[in-house]
């Protein structure tokens, strides 16, 4: 990204952003309710344009469909009279593009069983998925995300309503495919701890402003107290990260 802005009517989210992502890094995007943590993921895509400024993903600007970026929306639960089965709702990652609904039905049943089995679903593969708990329904998102071998994965709060365990899990999960299939990963998150172990930066985005770097450059109390304009202070205690003053 250089130099991009965006404004919704008078409210700016981004000003003058510039910031460079590497091929296979593990990106965490934080910042408060309504920062622009969801629309940043959306300019990537396409879906949103820049109000000024340039964005290059992969080496072209963002387009709608491109099938080298694998997105999880930010999701409530599924309902449960969702009646779909796992498997098909892992499949809609296929229909989502046109060489989807070409492909002959033993090669897609292969592809959806391979992404299953990556996130380690396939024990209820065929199980209705209002019935399914909210981490077993994250990791189909995610394997719906993976399904088409993209290069970037977006994931809009993946953690959003899991236990700390579960957490666990889906970070294990997508560092592990980060780091095997040296996929780019922005993920979306409200806290920062159960990600330290596998991100390599973070974006912190707050009233139109953006910092890019380690947690240990970017979250500290005279940068927070300057993006919030107002006293926050830090605190480092049992390997975690504590911000207090400010909502994250
Ligand atoms: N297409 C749009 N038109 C106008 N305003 C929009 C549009 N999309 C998002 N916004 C506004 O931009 C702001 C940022 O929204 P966004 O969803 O990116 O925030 P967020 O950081 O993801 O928040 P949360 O943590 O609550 O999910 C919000 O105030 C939202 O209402």
């Amino acid at each position: 990204m250089q130099h991009v802005s965006l404004s919704f009517g008078k409210r700016t989210i981004l000003q003058d952003a510039h910031m460079t992502i590497q091929q296979g890094e593990f990106i965490v995007v934080l910042g408060p309710n309504g920062a622009g943590k969801s629309t940043l993921l959306k300019m990537l895509l396409g879906l949103i344009n820049a109000t000024s400024g340039r964005i290059s993903v992969l080496g072209r600007s963002p387009r709608s469909g491109n099938k080298d970026i694998g997105y999880a929306p930010q999701h409530r639960t599924l309902g449960g009279d969702l009646m779909l089965r796992a498997r098909d709702l892992v499949g809609f990652g296929l229909d989502g593009n046109r060489w989807g609904f070409s492909l002959p039905s033993r090669k897609r049943d292969t592809i959806i069983y391979q992404a299953l089995e990556e996130v380690n679903a396939l024990h209820y593969a065929d199980a209705p998925v209002g019935q399914l708990s909210g981490g077993e329904q994250q990791r189909l998102l995610i394997a719906q995300a993976l399904l088409t071998h993209p290069h970037i994965l977006l994931l809009d709060e993946p953690l959003a309503s899991l236990d700390i365990a579960r957490q666990q899990d889906i970070v294990t999960l997508v560092g592990n495919v980060c780091r095997a299939r040296g996929v780019t990963v922005l993920l979306v998150a409200h806290d920062i701890n159960p990600l330290l172990p596998v991100l390599d930066r973070i974006i912190y985005i707050a009233n139109g402003q953006s910092l890019i770097g380690t947690p240990d450059e970017v979250i500290t109390s005279a940068n927070l107290s300057r993006l919030y304009n107002s006293p926050v202070e830090v605190v480092h205690a049992l390997d975690r990260i504590f911000v207090v003053g400010a909502e994250v």
